[in-house]
């Protein structure tokens, strides 16, 4: 069994990241400029747009956190939007998900400008994404990609099974691993909490990717012996035994599955350093992409 090792593959990708800036700087050219707002405190995503904002220290790029109230209006919120759209400093950026409740997140996105969408979610660029256009693709399945791809995991003619038809992992997984690209040309089928059989379908799978939020809900018995497993789950377990108080767990019984998989992502470490690379492959992306969108 190969450990799909995520935390080496992002710092491997960051490195080359920051040759990349450097000769930007030596050339004389702006740096990259990458801003996160992040509404309310959730513990979960203020690690994650913190440690955003430190790779981006890393790689040399610039950064703006932006952290507002949990009251905060929708109203509000899109002049924050605004702002940052007309801001030519900022190259890219990104408004965290999930948003509180009363705030309409997909008019968020949307008020977002197309060009500056570094996470791929607005509905042009996911238009875009569809038809193979230049953009940009989202972090975690383009991070998916990537670590396929820096492994030399085969996939084309492949049977993928994704678990999950999420708009930020599924759903974009799917329509990327089956077009006409590398790492892609698979075949793909996409199941769901409503899927008749689950098992017999994931046991038919040569690559596994595992997106539906649910705590080791993958066991040894609904994989194939040699499937490459791709767990994008991330949960915090109350722990007291742990220094923070909880453990990491993923979607996928890690254990047991990694005794048959060829390739297995681990949780912590695999899928999420990945995202925040690709994340910065993106806001690298968008100077490079200035003018084509
Ligand atoms: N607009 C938007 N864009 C996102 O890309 C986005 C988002 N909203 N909302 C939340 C999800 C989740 N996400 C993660 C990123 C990194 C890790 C990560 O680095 N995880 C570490 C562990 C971190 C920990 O200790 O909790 C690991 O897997 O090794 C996890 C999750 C980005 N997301």
């Amino acid at each position: 069994m190969t450990l799909l090792d995520g935390r080496a593959t992002s710092k491997k990708i960051q490195e080359e990241l920051k040759a990349k800036v450097d000769e930007l700087k030596k050339a004389g050219k702006k740096v990259p400029h990458l801003a996160a707002v992040i509404v309310g405190e959730d513990g979960a995503s203020l690690t994650y747009v913190n440690s955003k904002v430190k790779t981006c220290e890393k790689v040399g790029f610039e950064s703006t956190l932006i952290q507002l109230p949990a009251t905060i209006s929708e109203a509000e919120l899109l002049a924050k939007v605004d702002e940052l759209n007309k801001n030519e400093s900022i190259d890219g950026y990104i408004v965290q998900v999930p948003l509180p409740d009363h705030i309409d997140e997909q008019k968020v996105l949307l008020a977002i400008d197309p060009k500056k969408d570094v996470d791929g979610f607005h509905p042009e660029n996911v238009g875009r994404m569809t038809l193979g256009l230049p953009t940009y693709i989202s972090a975690t399945p383009n991070g998916i990609l990537e670590i396929l791809d820096r492994y030399n995991i085969p996939t084309e003619g492949k049977h993928c099974v994704v678990m999950g038809r999420s708009h930020i992992v599924g759903t974009p997984m799917s329509i990327l691993l089956g077009q006409k690209r590398n790492p892609g040309n698979c075949t793909v089928t996409m199941v769901h909490s409503r899927t008749q059989d689950l098992k017999s379908i994931t046991k038919q799978a040569d690559i596994l990717i595992v997106a539906i939020g649910k705590p080791e809900f993958v066991t040894a018995d609904m994989v194939k012996d040699g499937a490459v497993v791709i767990d994008v789950g991330m949960h915090r377990i109350p722990d007291s035994t742990k220094k923070k108080g909880f453990r990491l767990l993923g979607d996928v019984k890690f254990d047991e599955v990694a005794e048959k998989a060829s390739h297995i992502t681990p949780v912590p470490g695999g899928v999420g350093p990945m995202t925040i690379a690709s994340l910065m492959m993106n806001t690298l992306k968008a100077i490079e992409l200035k003018g084509q969108l």
